[in-house]
């Protein structure tokens, strides 16, 4: 006889949080048609990272599936998201980071097609502080841009060829497709996302009001 509870997977208790924190991302409709990926780091060398092609306002803890990156070479048990490689390397560059979060807002990929540069700096803007590391709204705020492609593992190797300016911003954009984000908790990557998704909301208006790039 078992007892029921030896066939219950144990539950991390930060893969409940990050179930809540994706309801709310859902709710902003910064997810629609399954799009976006999320993951928390669970080790060294692991993360639990949302299962592919679930709509990701709708995720139980049971749908973060447990991804290992020894060697460079990635391992899970099921089908990952499709973007697991790019979660992996920013964990792997840099130790202190918890959590990563991935969105398709409308705003950030209509922004990501509109400015053609690798990279477009925020200013002037109080939200900017909401970013760490930024101090004023009178200080630079960068964030980098990359090029859309399938080949996931050619796009992480491009952020690690950028790492130390894409780093300052706790985020990337990737053209025609979303925004990443990530922190040094699951908190810290909800406040980049909401600070970036307003920053760049703000910029998107300002640039529809004005004509000005
Ligand atoms: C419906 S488009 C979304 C995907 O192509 C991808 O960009 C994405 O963000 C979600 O992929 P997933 O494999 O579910 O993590
Ligand atoms: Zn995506």
């Amino acid at each position: 006889m078992h007892h029921a509870s030896q066939h219950v997977q144990q539950l991390n208790p930060y893969a409940i949080a990050l179930c809540a924190t994706a309801r709310w991302i859902a709710s902003r409709h910064w997810v629609p048609a399954t799009g976006g990926n999320f993951s928390i780091r669970d080790g060294e060398h692991n993360a639990l990272v949302t299962a592919s092609g679930k709509d990701k306002g709708e995720l139980s803890p049971h749908d973060l599936l447990p991804v290992s990156w020894v060697d460079g070479h990635i391992t899970c048990p099921g089908t990952p998201s499709a973007e697991t490689a790019l979660h992996a390397r920013i964990y792997q560059l840099d130790p202190a980071v918890k959590a990563v979060l991935h969105t398709h807002s409308v705003q950030a990929t209509v922004f990501s097609r509109i400015i053609t540069t690798d990279q477009y700096i925020f200013s002037g803007y109080e939200m900017q502080k909401a970013i760490r590391g930024q101090q004023s709204h009178e200080q630079n705020c960068p964030i980098t841009l990359f090029a859309n492609t399938q080949d996931i593992p050619a796009l992480a190797e491009l952020v690690q060829q950028q790492w130390p300016q894409v780093q300052k911003a706790s985020a990337l954009l990737v053209r025609g497709h979303g925004l990443y984000v990530w922190g040094q908790s699951l908190e810290e990557a909800k406040r980049h996302l909401e600070g970036w998704e307003f920053l760049i909301h703000c910029e998107l208006e300002r640039i529809r009001l004005t004509g000005d790039l």
